[in-house]
């Protein structure tokens, strides 16, 4: 896809082959650009200010003292590129830490040469691995206690920085009494098993850990509190991500028994989880007063807006047209797709106008896909000046295990676009010559479902393609596979192997539509 190509004329072979490659490339780029948006270094540097000759450290306009009373905690997946930042930021100054990261990760980023985001062997700062597949376990327990030990310890004059991103709330597991860890294994199991959302299952946490919900901040009274937060959670609810650990809390146990019950999942509860929510309900919760959080600042650094933002910004160096359809995509990944193939049946019906058609009311209708201004102005732009539309999105999806194979939401997502994409232009034939299209889907964290892949790109031609190389694309889709099938087609080309990228701000999705015609779309 040449990006600014207004030739009706049919391309050679041999040049769409390089034009495709061009543009595969381009558009990992754009992916790229968005996860380097969510690297600890650019994300911190932005709200951490430090003046060494003064030893001021500002964080978004609020002043600290630094004066060797410096401690950070951390837990997440994302967490151990923030450590590593603090310790050069502030080097002597801090005392101790320890960070909680998932078991591996630390291999995982040196495989994928991130060695820069470990720590010095110098480093004040412990790291400690648990939560193997995301739940909580005895290495994660371990670390929980030693966390909240150490923040159990400080003065007033002290400042914990506490390093928070996805994954956090099974690396800081701390049951209440008389709750066990066992107990906290089985809620978190028997509510995703019912169907139960992340903040369903992190509402209901909250309750029962010591450290969730802003126990943590609690727990290190009297000191400062100053959170650095990447979001993986849709709309970056502060209190949703890792559970909110240094959040203040508003929502009461109330909550949590309507939602087990929602879910159908009472029974299947260990008895004394729903005993001590019941207990809980009918005490009068002490909530410490506003003025009481005053010394607890939540600083939000990574968030999927900003990835979007991001690769909108490179979209546009590289001659496209960009527009953010949306930040906060969801459900079925093979569905959601159907999102993105609005935009293209509209291009391509806006295409097969006459001239007066497109200046009246229908051909303004049909560039305006989606009802916000800024994507239906991108939209008219990219119409009128025959330059490739960039469609930005980011979310994250579900997918809805039926079969056996091996894949992850971002592939299935890609898989069901080539599918929808081969539909679509049979009922466009007349412009298939004329239209190219190409989708990608990717993780940021580039570790899509439990593959080492982050996610893969398609264009138009992919069914015709991959049937002519024996591969069959809907029993992939059927039995979950996308990431065979991908492994497999041209080579692998199309999969997307970013590595381990130590940073988690959930999926990007970037759909690129380029009309070759004078006339644009
Ligand atoms: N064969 C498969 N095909 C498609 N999706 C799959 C497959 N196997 C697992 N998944 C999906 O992968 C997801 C889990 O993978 P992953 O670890 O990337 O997600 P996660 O735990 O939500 O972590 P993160 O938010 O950090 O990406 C689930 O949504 C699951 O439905
Ligand atoms: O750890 C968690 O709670 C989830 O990843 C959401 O942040």
């Amino acid at each position: 896809m040449a990006s600014t190509s207004t030739s009706t004329t049919k391309p050679e072979a041999s040049d769409l082959r390089s034009r495709d490659l061009q543009t595969r490339v381009q558009l990992r780029e754009v992916f790229l650009t968005a996860v380097r948006s969510g690297m600890p270094q650019q994300m911190l540097e932005k709200v951490l200010k430090y003046d060494p000759s003064t030893r001021t450290l500002t964080v978004e306009g609020r002043e600290y003292q630094v004066n060797r009373n410096v401690f950070v905690v951390g837990f997440g997946k994302a967490v151990l590129g923030m450590a590593r930042v603090m310790d050069e930021v502030l080097g002597d100054h801090i005392i101790r830490g320890i960070v909680s990261i998932p078991t591996g990760s630390r291999a995982d980023l040196v495989a994928n040469g991130h060695s820069d985001m470990l720590l010095s062997p110098n480093s004040k700062i412990r790291v400690r691995e648990g939560a193997n597949h995301n739940l909580p376990d005895e290495l994660a327990f371990q670390a929980a206690r030693d966390i909240h030990q150490l923040v159990s310890n400080l003065t007033e004059k002290d400042i914990v920085f506490v390093l928070i991103s996805g994954g956090g709330s099974a690396l800081l597991p701390y049951p209440v009494e008389p709750l066990t860890l066992d107990d906290l294994l089985q809620i978190t199991r028997v509510l995703f098993s019912h169907g139960a959302s992340i903040s369903d299952v992190n509402t209901v946490r909250v309750h029962l850990e010591l450290l969730k919900g802003g126990g943590l901040a609690r727990e290190a009274k009297p000191a400062q509190v100053v959170s650095f937060i990447i979001s993986d959670v849709i709309g970056d609810s502060l209190e949703m991500i890792a559970s909110g650990p240094t959040v203040r809390q508003v929502r009461s146990p109330h909550r949590c028994l309507e939602i087990i019950d929602r879910l159908n999942a009472r029974e299947a509860l260990p008895k004394v989880v729903v005993e001590v929510l019941e207990a809980k309900k009918s005490q009068i919760v002490a909530q410490a007063g506003l003025s009481e959080w005053d010394r607890v600042q939540n600083v939000l650094v990574g968030t999927n807006a900003i990835a979007c933002q991001a690769a909108a910004q490179r979209a546009q160096e590289l001659g496209f047209v960009p527009c953010i359809l949306s930040t906060e995509l969801s459900g079925e990944a093979k569905e959601v797709i159907y999102l993105f193939l609005g935009f293209i049946i509209n291009l391509l019906q806006h295409a097969l106008l006459s001239p007066n058609e497109r200046e009246g009311e229908k051909g303004k209708q049909l560039l305006m896909p989606c009802q916000t201004l800024q994507v239906a102005d991108s939209v008219r732009v990219a119409s009128n000046h025959s330059k490739p539309l960039c469609v930005v999105a980011g979310g994250e999806t579900t997918v809805n295990l039926r079969g056996k194979g091996k894949g992850g939401r971002n592939q299935e997502m890609a898989l069901s676009a080539g599918l929808q994409l081969q539909q679509c232009f049979q009922t466009f034939k007349s412009r298939r010559e004329l239209t190219e299209v190409l989708f990608l889907s990717a993780g940021t964290d580039g570790q899509d479902g439990p593959t080492n892949a982050a996610g893969a790109l398609v264009d138009e031609n992919f069914m015709l393609d991959a049937v002519s190389q024996g591969l069959d694309p809907v029993a992939s889709l059927q039995n979950n596979d996308s990431h065979t099938l991908w492994s497999r087609f041209a080579g692998g080309r199309d999969l997307l192997v970013t590595g381990l990228t130590g940073t988690n701000v959930m999926d990007i999705q970037l759909l690129l539509v380029q009309n070759n015609q004078a006339t644009g779309f």
